[in-house]
C-alpha cells in the first residue's frame, strides 16, 4: 500500500520516518523549504527508543492518488493541508488525521465525505528542530486508528501490517471515536493546565492548589466529552488523573512548547472548541474559559510583535 504523509514535523516526521525506515512505501507531501532540508539531511530522528536517519521520498505537490494519507499538520494549517492533499484522495483513499482535538473532522468530512476519513490519534511527545530533525522526548509512541464507518474496516485492516513496519506497535480499534475523545480530554486538560501555569505537571503540583486546579480542568473536559456522547471510560479517566497530578513529573503539552517559542498555537482548536461545546451544553467551564482567554491574549501580543 502506498502512503502519503502530509507534513514532516514532529508527528509526521516521526511516524512517517519510522515507516520509511521499516520499508513501507511512504511519500512526504511537504512545502519547498522542508523538501530542501529533507533532501540535504534525510529524515533524522533522535529518540530514546532508537535514533534514525532515513532518505525519504518527497513531493511538494500531490499529482496522484494514494491508498492512505496520514495528515499531520497543526490545526491552524488545516485549510491549506486539505487543499494540498485533495489530488491524492481518490475514491478508495483513506485519510487518517493525527491532529489533537476534534473539530478538524468537520472540515475533512465536508471536503472528502465521512466515508474517506478514518479516525486517528497519537501520543508521541516530540518536537521539530530547526535543522528538520525530530526530537522524541520519551519512550511513548502510541499510534491508534480505526474506522469511523463500518465500510472503512477492511482498508483499516489491510493497513495494519503496513503500519506495523514502523515498529511503533500501531493499535487498530473499533472504538476510535471514544479513544479520540479520551485523548482530547487528556490534551485539553494538560495543555490548559501547563500553558496557564507555564510549567510542567511536577512544578504545578508543588503549588498549594495545583492538584485541585488539575482536577477542575479534567472534570470540565470530562463533562464536555460526556455531553458529546463520549463519557470517558473509568480506566482512561483514572490514567488522566494520575498523569496530570503526578508529583515530580516533567510532562508538558506540545502547546506549551509552541508558546515558549513564541509560535502559533492550537488554542482555538482545543480550548475554543471545548468552550463552545460547554456553552452549547450548559456546562460551566471556568478553567477552560480562562485558558482560552489567556492564549487569546498571548496571540494578540504575538501578532503585534
Ligand atoms: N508534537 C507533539 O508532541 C504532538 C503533537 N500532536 C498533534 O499533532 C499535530 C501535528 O503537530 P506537530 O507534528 O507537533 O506539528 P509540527 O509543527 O511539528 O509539524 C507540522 C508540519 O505540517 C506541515 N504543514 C502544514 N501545512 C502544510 C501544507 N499545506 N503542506 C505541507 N506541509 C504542511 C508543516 O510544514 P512546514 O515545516 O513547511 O511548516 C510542519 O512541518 C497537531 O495537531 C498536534 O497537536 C499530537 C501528539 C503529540
Ligand atoms: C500526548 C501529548 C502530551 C504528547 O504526545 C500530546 O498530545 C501533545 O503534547 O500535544
Amino acid at each position: 500500500m502506498r502512503l502519503l504523509v502530509l507534513g514532516a514535523g514532529a508527528i509526521g516526521g516521526y511516524f512517517g520516518g519510522r515507516l520509511a525506515a521499516g520499508g513501507a512505501d511512504v511519500t512526504f507531501l511537504v512545502r519547498p523549504a522542508r523538501a530542501k532540508l529533507l533532501a540535504k539531511n534525510g529524515l533524522r530522528i533522535e529518540s530514546p527508543v532508537g535514533d534514525g536517519a532515513t532518505k525519504v521520498k518527497t513531493v511538494t505537490e500531490a499529482r496522484e492518488t494514494f491508498d492512505a494519507v496520514l495528515l499531520s499538520c497543526k490545526a491552524y494549517d488545516l485549510a491549506s493541508a486539505i487543499d494540498a492533499i485533495s489530488p491524492a484522495v481518490g475514491p478508495d483513499t483513506l485519510v487518517i488525521p493525527l491532529l489533537n482535538g476534534a473539530r478538524h473532522y468537520d472540515d475533512l468530512d465536508a471536503r472528502f465525505g465521512c466515508a474517506r476519513v478514518a479516525g486517528g490519534l497519537v501520543q508521541m511527545p516530540g518536537q521539530l528542530r530547526p535543522d528538520g530533525s525530530i526530537l522524541h522526548f520519551s519512550t511513548m509512541q502510541r499510534f491508534v486508528y480505526g474506522p469511523r464507518e463500518p465500510a472503512q474496516k477492511d482498508v483499516c485492516e489491510r493497513l495494519l501490517p503496513v503500519l506495523e513496519l514502523g515498529g511503533f506497535a500501531p493499535v487498530l480499534t473499533d472504538e476510535i471515536d471514544q479513544a479520540m475523545w479520551e485523548k482530547y480530554l487528556f490534551i485539553a486538560a494538560l495543555a490548559g493546565l501547563t500553558c496557564l501555569m507555564r510549567a510542567p505537571i511536577g512544578a504545578i503540583m508543588t503549588a498549594a492548589d495545583g492538584r485541585s486546579i488539575a482536577i477542575g480542568f479534567i472534570d470540565e473536559c470530562a463533562a464536555i466529552a460526556t455531553a458529546a456522547g463520549h463519557a470517558p471510560r473509568a480506566d482512561a479517566l483514572s490514567e488522566t488523573r494520575e498523569l496530570l497530578t503526578k508529583e515530580g513529573s516533567a510532562h508538558t503539552a506540545s502547546m506549551l512548547r509552541d508558546l515558549r517559542e513564541g509560535g502559533r498555537t492550537e488554542h482555538d482548536h482545543i480550548f475554543g472548541d471545548m468552550v463552545l461545546r460547554a456553552r452549547a451544553a450548559g456546562i460551566a467551564a471556568p478553567y477552560l474559559t480562562l485558558a482560552l482567554a489567556h492564549m487569546q491574549a498571548y496571540e494578540a501580543l504575538r501578532s503585534d510583535a
